[in-house]
């Protein structure tokens, strides 16, 4: 039986990041692609170099050229600029866009039975171009956003409790933006209901740290953004896919009429297995949880209009 084969198209913070947890966790051989010369070529070498060490075996390349990547399982798109303080995310749509696009565009060349798996930002907009330009069926194209989110979300709650980070889950749902929504509702710790043990003020200052998450980080680095998390998340996604998990996983996906909408991408919960998003989740919202997610879906809208 052949190994998988992942391809992660660009080579910076994320890009490589995702390499290296796919590495380690021997998801399969790995091709780093990258406009820039010698950057995937050098990190996948230097990666490769680390398994005699480790003990995985994964073959890694990094390259120029995307026949080198030709049928790959899953293809992570983390192509594209970071934002800097004080920008959104959506401030990097019309420089991202594009990248989005023709990337895509050599996917379906190279790999036209590939899962597409989308972290360049705006997140819920990008898997939205790529999902149009591959022709792939939805459960093909989804976007990292609630793993994330959630991650931070759960952070947070398990420091304030001082409990393991596996014994809280949650998830977000929405565009992955300022306006996400952290579902204190579906939260627990253990299986206790998170409302039962940490006051309401302090979860609501939780939810707002996890929305302005992103941008927290991106005030201490100055240059760039997140990427320890981000990686590990989208790749959680892609070993879903790989090992058909059937994982229930906060994922921005296309909306098909769950939740009322239709021809978006955003952040619900899904069954993500060996067919991607296998099963689209609807939950039932009360007023204020529906009206946070129409707002956060609607922002995402408004990003897709400005694609023309
Ligand atoms: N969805 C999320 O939760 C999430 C999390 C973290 C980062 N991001 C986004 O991921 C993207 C990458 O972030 P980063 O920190 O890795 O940035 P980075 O600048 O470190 O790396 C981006 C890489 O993309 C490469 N690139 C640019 N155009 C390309 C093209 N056409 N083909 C191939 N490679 C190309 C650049 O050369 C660079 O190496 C950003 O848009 C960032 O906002 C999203
Ligand atoms: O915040 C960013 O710009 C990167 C990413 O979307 C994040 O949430 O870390």
């Amino acid at each position: 039986m052949k190994r998988k084969k992942i391809t992660i198209v660009g080579a910076g913070n994320v890009g490589a990041t995702c390499a290296h947890w796919a590495a380690a966790k021997e998801l399969g051989d790995i091709v780093l692609i990258d406009v820039a010369e010698g950057i995937p070529q050098g990190k996948a070498l230097d990666l490769m170099q680390a398994a005699p060490v480790e003990g995985y075996d994964s073959i890694i390349i990094g390259t120029n050229d995307y026949e080198d990547t030709a049928e790959s399982d899953v293809v992570v798109i983390t192509a594209g600029m970071a934002r800097k303080p004080g920008m959104s995310r959506d401030d990097l749509l019309n420089i991202n866009a594009g990248i989005v696009r023709s990337v895509t565009e050599q996917i379906v060349k190279y790999s036209p039975n590939a899962y597409i798996l989308v972290v360049t930002n705006p997140v819920d907009v990008s898997t939205y171009i790529a999902y149009k330009t591959s022709g792939f069926t939805p459960n093909r194209v989804f976007g990292l956003s609630g793993v994330l989110d959630s991650a931070r979300f759960r952070t947070f709650i398990a420091r304030e409790l001082n409990v393991s980070f596996e014994d809280v889950t949650s998830f977000v749902l929405g565009g992955h933006g300022d306006d996400m929504v952290p579902m204190v509702r579906y939260t627990y710790v253990g299986g206790i209901p998170v409302e039962k043990l940490i006051p309401r003020d302090r979860l609501e200052s939780m939810v707002e740290r996890a929305r302005k998450g992103g941008a927290e980080i991106v005030n201490y680095l100055k240059t760039g953004s997140a990427y320890y998390a981000p990686s590990a998340s989208v790749m959680q996604m892609a070993e879903c896919i790989l090992k058909d998990k059937k994982r229930i996983l906060p994922v921005s996906a296309y909306l098909q009429g769950e939740y009322g909408e239709t021809d978006v991408f955003a952040g619900v919960p899904a069954i993500i297995g060996g067919n991607g998003v296998e099963k689209v989740i609807e939950l039932d919202l009360n007023d204020e949880e529906m009206t946070a997610l129409k707002k956060s879906i609607n922002s995402v809208r408004n990003n897709i209009a400005k694609l023309g």
